[in-house]
């Protein structure tokens, strides 16, 4: 009985841990030669029932079958499926701030959850070594010594909330880890927040409070200002502040906002008008801070735009503390031109405890409680959930901050292309011969599809996978692809042709080429000289349908022999048997042929792994030029 494993979404999970038990059905398995099955085999000989702790990378997913071979008529049907069961098997993720019951009770369904609280970074780098997942908050810093410290294990970083200044993006895009965050469920929260602070600053809430609290009766000294009539300046136009916004005018405001990346029908929508960042300095009452801390939007209120408000402008910052200067505020007081201040959100958190700005009597502040309500906090807590066990699983997450976002119907109908772009990208960069260095990589599609409607990140992502896994040890995923590729100093350049026809299917074909390459197999080489493979999907199938400027058509799986030779009877049947001879078991042949009788290229697909004088004989038939054994 001969068997052999096939991986689930091979190409497109994020989660590069094996299974840890492997439950067979039926029968003890004898495995096909790929190293991995190798690995199997041998462990399975120890404890036919139970693997643990593979790590061969080259089983990357978190779901594997293993299938005989149903086309090959002495084979049985399926005999060992594999899941991933018990504790063990369970992922880890460690909750570093508190996050809302429901979803601590949904994580805990999919994985073993750690909820500790209040860590020292220095705790936070030693336990993560032992976590698939990390869910934090605003009040986690996650450097990139958390990626370096995780080596490798750490696969997504879940932000419970909106704001992801606190997380190093690019160490986590370099160390393959997807962050998601979930920007949804606290944009009330936050709005309502917002407008808390501006009513309760106009009428010294805070300020009159501590004063009665202290045994003062002083009517006069707390006599606030109105908002009806008054001109706000909602600073960032997203989410919360277009909630802010409708919020306002509610309450008689004249709202404008500035955002330079809005679209001013959205606004207009809502009765506000969107103007420039000094339009809305100089005629704003009142300013509310909503855009996210970016190197261009730190200190944006600082002494020069505090300078050119108008005098006595009262200003709410829920965003984030490092959108002002802190000292320049305090100055902006002091001198008169900011009037009062109401803050959720501080440059350093907790600030300290003698900042005069939080002193000052005419700020009024909270500590961070923007997102704090309970059904925010629940809302988030799922929202987050969700979205890491996703990741977990393998799936894209349509939160992702660090990698494309696919919507699931995109994804199943790209899924067969996706195989095919890391297939193509694996066998072009193992036709490459001769040290001359992979550089410059053309992708082109075909489709009748127009440009819009093909997302072609994924399969840009995958063929660099492809091309990258075979020669490296980097493990390359969505997330990293990009950013591999141009550390290697990979350019990849991508081509749309459109065709003419139905845009049933998403993609015609897809052409991989490697420019400026020398080959160890001639004929993969293209009249210009590139390395081309074309591929194209069958039945739901991916196939090889070119190789330089030979066509061919074997499907995509298992093990591929290249041999280009000259086109006379008897040729299939002599390599057929070389190989029947080392029981070599071929799945697919085609050949194709310039002209009769000249050169043609024959293309075996085999389920195993062909001995080296096994291969060594089918290059001393007479006829044949040149041949090269490739895996996928
Ligand atoms: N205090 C709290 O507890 C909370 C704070 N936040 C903060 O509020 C921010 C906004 O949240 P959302 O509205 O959900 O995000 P969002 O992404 O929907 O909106 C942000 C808006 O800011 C705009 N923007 C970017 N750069 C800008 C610039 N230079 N000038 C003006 N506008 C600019 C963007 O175009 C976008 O429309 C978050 O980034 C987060 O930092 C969010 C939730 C709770
Ligand atoms: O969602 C955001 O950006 C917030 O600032 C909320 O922060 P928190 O989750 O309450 O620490």
């Amino acid at each position: 009985m001969d068997l052999w494993y096939t991986t689930e979404l091979r190409s497109l999970s994020l989660c590069n841990q094996p299974p840890t038990s492997l439950h067979l059905h039926h029968y003890t398995v004898t495995m096909s030669s790929t190293a991995a099955a190798v690995t199997y085999s041998a462990k399975l000989a120890v404890n036919p029932l139970r693997i643990s702790s593979l790590s061969s990378r080259s089983v990357l997913p978190s779901a594997i079958s293993v299938r005989s071979r149903r086309d090959i008529p002495h084979k049985r049907l399926i005999l060992v499926t594999c899941t991933t069961t018990g504790d063990g098997a369970k992922p880890t993720v460690l909750v570093a701030e508190k996050l809302g019951e429901a979803g601590v009770q949904l994580l805990e369904k999919f994985a073993n959850v750690d909820c500790s609280y209040n860590l020292t970074p220095e705790e936070l780098n030693t336990k993560i070594s032992l976590c698939d997942a990390l869910i934090v908050r605003s009040a986690t810093k996650v450097g990139r010594e958390v990626f370096e410290s995780s080596r490798g294990r750490l696969k997504v970083v879940g932000r419970a909330g909106v704001g992801i200044d606190n997380v190093d993006l690019s160490a986590a895009t370099e160390f393959g880890c997807l962050v998601v965050n979930a920007p949804t469920a606290n944009t009330i929260a936050a709005a309502e927040h917002g407008i808390a602070l501006l009513a309760a600053m106009a009428r010294n809430v805070a300020q009159a409070d501590a004063s009665v609290k202290a045994g003062e009766w002083k009517r006069n000294k707390y006599v606030g200002v109105s908002l009806v009539g008054k001109t706000l300046a909602v600073m960032g136009f997203g989410k919360v502040g277009s909630e802010v916004a409708r919020r306002a005018k509610g309450l008689g405001m004249r709202v404008i906002a500035h955002d330079p990346y809005a679209p001013a029908d959205r606004a207009h929508a809502i009765g506000v008008d969107l103007v420039s960042f000094d339009e809305a300095l100089s005629t704003a009452d009142f300013i509310s801070l909503h855009m996210p801390l970016t190197p261009a939007t730190s200190k944006m209120l600082n002494d020069e735009t505090f300078a050119k408000m108008k005098k006595g402008v009262r200003i709410v910052n829920v965003a984030r503390g490092g959108v002002i200067d802190e000292d320049a505020l305090v100055r902006a007081l002091d001198a008169g031109i900011v009037a009062q201040a109401a803050l959720d959100v501080f440059t350093k958190e907790p600030p300290a405890k003698d900042s005069k700005l939080v002193q000052h009597e005419r700020v009024t502040v909270t500590p961070h409680l923007g997102a704090s309500t309970m059904e925010a906090q629940e809302g988030v807590a799922l929202e987050i959930a969700e979205a890491v066990v996703g990741a977990l699983n393998g799936e894209l997450a349509s939160t992702a901050v660090n990698a494309p976002m696919v919507s699931a119907e995109v994804l199943a109908e790209l899924k067969p292309y996706v195989v095919l772009a890391e297939q193509l990208g694996r066998l072009a960069v193992q036709l490459v011969g001769g040290g001359s260095g992979v550089k410059n990589v053309k992708v082109t599609y075909a489709s009748a599809r127009a440009t819009d409607d093909l997302d072609t990140r994924l399969l840009r992502a995958m063929i660099t996978k492809g091309i990258i896994e075979p020669i490296s040890d980097v493990y390359v995923n969505l997330v990293n692809a990009d950013y591999t590729a141009k550390q290697r100093g990979l350019r990849i350049s991508e081509e749309r042709v459109l065709l003419d026809g139905s845009p049933e299917s998403p993609l015609d074909t897809i052409t991989v080429q490697l420019c400026n390459v020398e080959s160890k197999f001639a004929s993969a080489l293209s009249e210009s000289g590139e390395v081309k493979v074309e591929g194209r999907v069958k039945d739901g199938v991916p196939h090889l349908t070119k190789v330089g400027s030979f066509e061919v058509d074997v499907s995509l799986e298992g093990s591929i022999i290249l041999c280009r030779q000259v086109d006379q009877p008897g040729m299939i049947g002599t390599v057929g048997s070389i190989l029947g001879e080392s029981n070599v078991n071929v799945s697919f042949m085609s050949v194709g042929r310039i002209a009769p009788r000249k050169q043609a290229v024959m293309a075996i697909g085999v389920d195993d792994m062909p001995s080296k004088e096994t291969l060594k004989k089918i290059g001393e038939i007479p006829a044949v030029e040149e041949f090269v054994f490739l895996k996928l």
